[in-house]
């Protein structure tokens, strides 16, 4: 039987990769900051967060699991297709990964890679990574596509918006309503965002899903929550301008200006990576233990049902793309589906130009 998947031949995962245990936390740093010029006072309160949970980021678990479901989804669908996985800053990297693909015959995969949105650090940077390590393995490594950014999927704003639902109802009555929803995700430098997808697309395709949370939440409760976009995560020196307001700063002025709940939803991260269990469940939480201000955290899409089949549904969209099938595309809120082959010049590196693979250039 002919596969809807052809012309694939198998499925990667690509993600950021995190340290597994204490002796990892350094060296895996060394890989993510190597040429980024981060000051070396954040790299030192960067680890102690990984230390603080023994050294190991839940992020390479969360992706064992996430194959497995997908292996698992694509099997009932009937879709047999083998899946791999291979990160940017440690093992299992990419290039091992691609070697063992060519070593089982693979010529040919389709890739969804762990950042949901447009910028240099969730779209570019795999791809020059990915270019990186085809150039490693030479000329047996499998051809590779990526999948298209899916911050407005239906499967991954829908567990959000239920995610959302679930917080606020954990809220005590006396507050809920007044809550303010505070939208997270990770900082970037004000640049990275401006040079993002064809520009700005960092902040405006989190505000888009966003309004269409606080919509869906609004058809659900009968309420508009009051809701803003918050970040986490800031790095790089002092003067280099990031994405404001911090989530902390933020829910210290909230607190002055008499608001008493806030529930945060991490729309800015597939699964509760370091940045949502030590910069929301830990800082954040604490900060608004600190403030009197009662706080909801949202589930992060994870294992999500809706989010492993929207991986297939993804995977199935692109096959039929590259058969010259004309396709729907199912995207949520105020912007078009993304495209699937990234524009020249998107989400540029302010470092200069670097090969990349899966776009124009
Ligand atoms: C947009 C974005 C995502 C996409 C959202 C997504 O993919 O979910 C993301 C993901 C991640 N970032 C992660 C970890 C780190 N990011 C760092 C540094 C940086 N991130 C940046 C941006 C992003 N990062 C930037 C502009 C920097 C400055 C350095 C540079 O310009 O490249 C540093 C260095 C120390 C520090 O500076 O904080 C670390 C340790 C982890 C793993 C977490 C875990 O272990 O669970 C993940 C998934
Ligand atoms: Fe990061």
């Amino acid at each position: 039987m002919a596969s809807d998947t052809a012309p694939y031949d198998a499925f990667l995962l690509v993600s950021f990769g995190g340290p597994e245990k204490p002796e990892d936390v350094v060296p895996f740093l060394e890989n993510v900051t190597r040429g980024r010029g981060i000051p070396r006072e954040r790299l030192e309160e960067v680890g102690e967060h990984y230390f603080a949970f023994g050294g190991r980021s839940p992020i390479n678990d969360q992706n064992r699991a996430l194959l497995g479901a997908i292996e698992e989804d694509f099997r009932t669908s009937g879709i047999d297709l083998p899946v791999y996985w291979g990160n940017r800053n440690w093992d299992p990297y990419l290039a091992d990964t691609l070697r063992r693909m060519e070593a089982d015959g693979v010529k040919r995969a389709v890739c969804l890679v762990t950042s949901a949105y447009s910028s240099y650090s969730g779209c570019r940077q795999y791809r020059e990574n990915l270019a990186d390590a085809v150039a490693d393995v030479g000329a047996g490594a499998p051809r590779l596509d990526k999948l298209r950014h899916y911050y407005n999927h239906p499967g991954f704003v829908e567990p959000n918006v239920d995610a959302t639902l679930t917080a606020l109802a954990e809220l005590s009555d006396a507050v809920r309503h007044d809550a303010r929803l505070l939208f997270v995700t990770h900082s970037v430098p004000t640049l990275m965002n401006d040079q993002s997808g064809r520009g700005g697309a960092y902040v405006s395709q989190h505000r888009s899903v966003m309004e269409e949370i606080v919509e869906r939440v609004r058809q659900e409760t009968g309420h508009r929550y009051v809701s803003e976009l918050v970040y986490c995560s800031r790095s790089g020196p002092p003067h280099i301008p990031w994405l404001e307001p911090d989530v902390n700063d933020r829910m210290e002025e909230l607190a002055r200006e008499g608001t008493e709940a806030v529930v945060v939803v991490p729309i800015g991260f597939v699964s509760d990576h370091m940045e949502v269990i030590y910069d929301l469940d830990t800082e954040a939480k604490a900060t608004a233990e600190k403030l009197g201000l009662e706080f909801g955290r949202a589930a992060t899409a994870g294992l999500d049902p809706r989010f492993v089949a929207m991986v297939r549904e993804l995977v199935v969209e692109r096959a039929a793309v590259e058969q010259g099938k004309d396709v729907a595309r199912p995207a949520v809120g105020s912007q078009p589906p993304s495209w699937d082959v990234c524009p020249a010049g998107c989400c540029a590196n302010a470092r200069g130009p670097r090969p990349a693979l899966c776009g124009q250039d």
